[in-house]
C-alpha cells in the first residue's frame, strides 16, 4: 500500500536528569489507548552492531563520546519520526535534550573536541529544519541532583556505576537552565514542570494535574 503521509500526532516529549522517573511516568501514561510511548532506545546504544557504545563512553568518555552521540542523535531521530496510530506520542528524551543537555554537557568537560560538535551540531540543525521532528509539549521531571543520586545507586545500572554525583549536579543545572530558567538554547515547545523528587508512592497525584495536557484533552480553544 502506498505509504502514508506522515501526520505527526500531538508529541510530548518527557525530559529530565538521568534518574529523574522517566520511566515511571511513562508506564502510568502507558495505560491509556489513544497514547503511543515510545521509550528511550537504550537497548540500541547497548548494542549498536555488537559494540556497547553506552559502556565505550562511560569507560572512556574522552574517546567515545563523539561515536555515542552520534548514534543517539540517529536513534532518536528514528524515534521521532516512526510512524504512530496514536493522537498523542509520548517520547523518552528527545533529539533537544541530545543536543542541548548531553552534548552541551560533554562540550564543558572537554570531552567531545570542537570539529567533532560542529559535525554533531551540523546534523542537529539539518534534522530540526524537518517539521516530522516537532514536538508540541515538553514534560520536565524536575529533581534535585541528590534524589536522582540516590535513586542511580539504587538502580545500580552496571555503566552507570562510575558516574560522580558532579556528573548529574551538572546535568541538572543544564536542564534547569534549559527548561527553567529558559537562558540556554532554545526551547521548541510549552514546558509543564512536575516536582519529579516526589516519592513514587505519591507522584501519581502530580503526574494527574497535568493529564489533560499531556493526553492534549484541553478543550479545542474556539476560533473567534
Ligand atoms: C538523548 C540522550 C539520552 C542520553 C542518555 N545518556 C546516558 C545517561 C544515562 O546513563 C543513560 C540512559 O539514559 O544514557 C547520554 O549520555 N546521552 C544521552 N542523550
Amino acid at each position: 500500500s502506498a505509504k502514508t503521509d506522515f501526520i505527526r500526532p500531538f508529541t510530548v516529549i518527557v525530559e529530565g536528569n538521568v534518574g529523574s522517573g522517566k520511566t515511571t511516568f511513562l508506564n502510568h501514561f502507558n495505560k491509556y489507548d489513544n497514547v503511543g510511548v515510545y521509550t528511550e532506545p537504550i537497548e540500541m546504544w547497548r548494542n549498536c552492531n555488537g559494540y556497547n557504545l553506552l559502556e565505550l563512553m562511560y569507560k572512556d568518555p574522552k574517546k567515545w563520546s563523539f561515536t555515542f552521540q552520534s548514534y543517539v542523535q540517529l536513534t532518536m531521530l528514528r524515534q521521532h519520526t516512526r510512524l504512530t496510530k496514536y493522537p498523542v506520542k509520548l517520547m523518552e528524551r528527545s533529539v533537544y535534550s541530545a543536543r542541548y543537555c548531553f552534548v552541551e554537557k560533554m562540550e564543558r568537560d572537554q570531552l567531545m573536541a570542537a570539529p567533532a560538535i560542529a559535525v554533531i551540531d551540523e546534523w542537529f540543525k539539518f534534522i530540526t529544519e524537518n517539521e516530522n521532528v516537532g514536538v508540541d509539549l515538553i514534560v520536565y521531571l524536575r529533581t534535585s541532583p541528590e534524589v536522582v543520586y540516590d535513586r542511580i545507586l539504587k538502580r545500580n545500572r552496571s555503566e552507570e556505576r562510575t558516574i560522580a554525583f558532579d556528573y548529574f549536579k551538572s546535568l541538572h543545572e543544564i536542564h534547569e537552565d534549559w527548561l527553567y530558567h529558559k537562558t540556554l538554547h532554545k526551547v521548541p515547545a510549552p514546558v509543564i514542570v512536575l516536582n519529579a523528587d516526589l516519592d513514587q508512592s505519591v507522584i501519581g497525584e502530580e503526574y494527574e494535574k497535568y493529564e489533560e495536557q499531556i493526553l492534549n484533552k484541553l478543550p479545542v480553544q474556539a476560533h473567534v
